[in-house]
């Protein structure tokens, strides 16, 4: 594909009026001709390339195939009584008529060959004759068939509900979108996880904890009057995926949210939402009884406090009937919580969820505790404070647990607490945004760090546990009073910037993230293909070297900020660069020094059964391998183990030498996807081309930054001289102490 046409995206004059099911390029009418070619080399190309489609690009597809698929779309039949329908529809409209030229026309039933019928067996007579068993796929799955109906070929999507065919709706699309050939189809799917939702670390001033794509997206000074469009843009992309919950503030609540001039806000929102699937959900501050309703304790065993967040849910469900419920971060950080009154998690999320049950709510209540006492090591300190209470939560309760014990770090083993809690269902919260990974500047591809998560075996039940099938609670199905709730949470990382991600290649961990909810079980790469497809262009020559340069990228991340299992070495609050120098302050886990507890003699935090002992916090065949330095998987050794500088490790290296390499490793691979990306300009409009290259580029200052830094530090330890042909740092670790960055941008305040 060359970008002079595919990559123009769906310019209005672009899309040129020849008549439908006749090839691009036949005779087209004079005028249309000479519009088209005004739009291809004239028109400011920004508004089609600045990435603001995401992957609802629907540019016009290639001629020859082009002209296959109009065959067999040439007329849509689809119901449109509800919202849900109406959108269903109009995805359909609006997605055939960018990529094909031209939409379907729109029919009450199938009359000649190529017909698309969507809907299900209440919405569409049509569906209901076919008889098509829709059994087992539940309220949001789909089939999409390729049949014969009523003597002309057809294209049939049917679900049981609306959403699941606006699901099948955007499923169709994307087989378009990628390429796929749609004359034999027979495909079924449903969600294997059941709330798959977004967390939104949005404060009420707009300010994104950890976000680095602008401000908020929530405007709610102007709410609930002004709707901005980009509402129904942020659903369509969601319900594209599959997403289907979307939690609209901080974890770090305030108790602002609850109060009625912004459940009004709330309101307006979910009235957007709600045509796409999307439940809107709050996260809940535990004092808010005391902030804003004027009570004097928020005990979660006191009868007042239990009334108020009975008439507080009751308040919220008139307004908003299909509110999902709260999300709650307590006891963490500061935050308020159950134990400031002497109660239990489990006390303070029932609580909450006997508020929200009777609406048919749920309360997702976090493991990211983070307590008042310094730990003897903070990565035990979910697994000591929850599994105790395994079989207390109510029904209506998820617990949700970061991929990692300590903090979305570059790379972590999986939390100890999948697999250790089979009465409680376990929600996986992945962190989109990058808060450790470099921001939104570096090109990191989260797809093969989550895969590596949701593949790990917690060998809870013996070989095979995966922590996949904990999150969606097959392993635990047949537990004795367990709840049949499954989810996954996605901090988001979508901001006001024009490309919503903060770059293009971002808007990839939002759509990966949505697929893996959908489906834990799939390919990173294969979602990377997708989206690469989807995005820019189905062009081999360039799908494959930017998918090779994708799957690369999570593992060049991690060899030149943390590699060989080393974690938390960043800047010190903001966590913008390197500073594995970072001792004293209030505690010691605050230090980067507690965590790689670098030595003359070795590096490495022994967690090991003779050391912090978290090891034994893993089912017994994992703790096993974990504790022995001779079988943990390298990419953790240092995260369980303290190791000599000169010890050897399986490359035959020593522990300093693997180090270096390793450093150097992740350099050498940014500078490598450069090369790459330079050598796709013909394929990809130069405006996304140049926005990726000189990210790419500040990628490799900063990745040489990163190795530069940490090997000047590590020396100061270690004694020893770099390998053979290493070069030395750029600069002294004098110059890389200095260097102090008090407004990064993202930061926890
Ligand atoms: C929302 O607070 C965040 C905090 O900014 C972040 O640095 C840390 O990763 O985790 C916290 C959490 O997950 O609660």
């Amino acid at each position: 594909m060359v970008h002079t046409t595919a990559n123009r995206g769906h310019h209005p004059l672009s899309v040129a009026p020849w008549p439908y099911g006749r090839r691009p390029g036949g005779r087209l009418p004079l005028f249309a001709f000479a519009c088209w070619l005004a739009a291809l080399l004239c028109l400011p190309a920004a508004q089609a390339e600045d990435g603001h489609d995401l992957w609802l690009r629907h540019a016009p597809v290639e001629s020859g195939a082009a002209g296959d698929y109009r065959a067999r779309l040439v007329q849509l039949v689809a119901p449109e009584a509800t919202a849900t329908q109406r959108v269903a529809r109009d995805e359909l409209l609006r997605g055939l008529g960018g990529l094909l030229g031209a939409s379907p026309a729109v029919s009450n039933a199938p009359d000649r060959d190529g017909a698309l019928i969507l809907g299900t067996p209440a919405s569409s007579p049509r569906i209901a004759k076919l008889g098509l068993d829709l059994d087992g796929l539940g309220a949001e799955g789909y089939l999409i068939r390729s049949l014969s109906v009523d003597g002309h070929t057809a294209t049939v999507v049917a679900a049981n509900s609306d959403v699941g065919a606006l699901y099948g709706a955007f499923h169709l699309l994307r087989l378009l979108q990628t390429r796929q050939p749609i004359d034999a189809l027979d495909l079924r799917t449903s969600p294997k996880v059941a709330l798959r939702v977004l967390n939104h670390w949005d404060n009420l001033d707009r300010h994104v904890e950890r976000g680095y794509a602008g401000q908020s997206i929530w405007d709610w000074h102007r709410l609930p009057d002004w709707l901005d469009p980009r509402y129904t843009d942020y659903a369509r992309a969601n319900a594209s995926i599959g997403i289907n919950g979307t939690v609209l503030n901080n974890v770090n609540a305030n108790a602002q949210i609850l109060t009625p001039a912004y459940l009004e806000k709330v309101e307006a929102l979910a009235g957007v939402m709600r045509p796409y699937g999307i439940r809107v959900y709050l996260s809940a501050r535990f004092s808010a009884p005391m902030e804003i309703g004027g009570l004097k304790t928020a005990d979660p065993k006191d009868a007042a406090v239990q009334r108020w967040w009975r008439a507080k849910a009751d308040e919220i469900y008139a307004k908003i009937p299909d509110f999902g419920g709260f999300l709650v971060k307590a006891n963490s950080e500061g935050q308020p919580g159950p134990q400031d009154f002497g109660r239990s998690h489990a006390d303070g999320a029932n609580m909450l969820a006997d508020a929200v049950a009777p609406h048919g709510g749920i309360v997702m209540w976090r493991a990211f505790v983070y307590s008042d006492e310094e730990p003897d090591d903070r990565a035990k300190q979910a697994y000591t404070e929850f599994v105790p209470h395994d079989g207390e939560f109510r029904d209506n309760v998820l617990v949700q647990v970061k991929n990692g014990a300590i903090d979305f770090q570059p790379r972590e083993p999986f939390h100890p607490l999948f697999g250790a809690m089979p009465k409680t269902p376990l929600m996986m919260e992945f962190q989109i945004t990058k808060e450790y990974l470099g921001f939104a500047t570096h090109l990191v591809y989260l797809g093969p760090m989550w895969e590596e998560v949701l593949r790990a075996d917690t060998y809870a039940k013996g070989e095979g546990s995966t922590v996949a099938k904990v999150v969606d609670g097959s392993l635990e199905a047949d537990e004795p009073g367990r709840s049949r709730l499954s989810g996954m949470a996605g901090v988001a990382n979508i901001g006001s910037d024009r490309d919503w991600s903060g770059s293009h290649f971002d808007q990839a961990n939002w759509y990966a993230y949505g697929r893996l909810a959908w489906d834990p079980y799939l390919d990173a790469r294969d979602i990377a293909a997708e989206w690469v497809r989807m995005t820019f262009s189905n062009d081999p020559a360039f799908v494959d070297p930017v998918v090779g340069m994708m799957m690369a990228s999570h593992q060049a991340a991690v060899d030149y900020m943390t590699p060989l299992g080393l974690h938390h070495l960043m800047g010190r609050g903001h966590h913008y660069g390197p500073a594995p120098w970072v001792e004293g302050g209030p505690r010691a886990d605050w230090t980067s020094v507690y965590f790689h507890r670098a030595t003359k003699e070795g590096i490495g935090f022994d967690r090991t059964k003779t050391g912090s002992d978290a090891v034994s916090q893993y089912a017994p065949p994992v703790a096993e391998v974990f504790n022995d330095p001779a079988r943990v998987p390298e990419d953790f050794l240092l995260w369980f183990h303290h190791r000599g500088w000169t010890d050897r490790v399986s490359s035959g290296r020593t522990l300093w030498d693997e180090l270096v390499h390793r450093y150097s490793r992740g350099v050498a691979e940014v500078q490598e996807m450069r090369a790459t990306w330079d050598g796709l300009a013909d394929h990809v409009d130069p405006e996304r081309h140049h926005q990726v290259a000189r990210f790419l580029a500040i990628q490799q200052k900063e990745a040489q930054w990163w190795r530069d830094a940490s090997i000047a530090y590590f020396q100061t330890f270690s004694g020893l001289p770099l390998p053979e042909g290493e070069a030395a740092p750029l600069h002294s670790l004098d110059y890389y102490k200095s260097l102090e960055f008090p407004n990064a941008p993202g930061d926890g305040r």
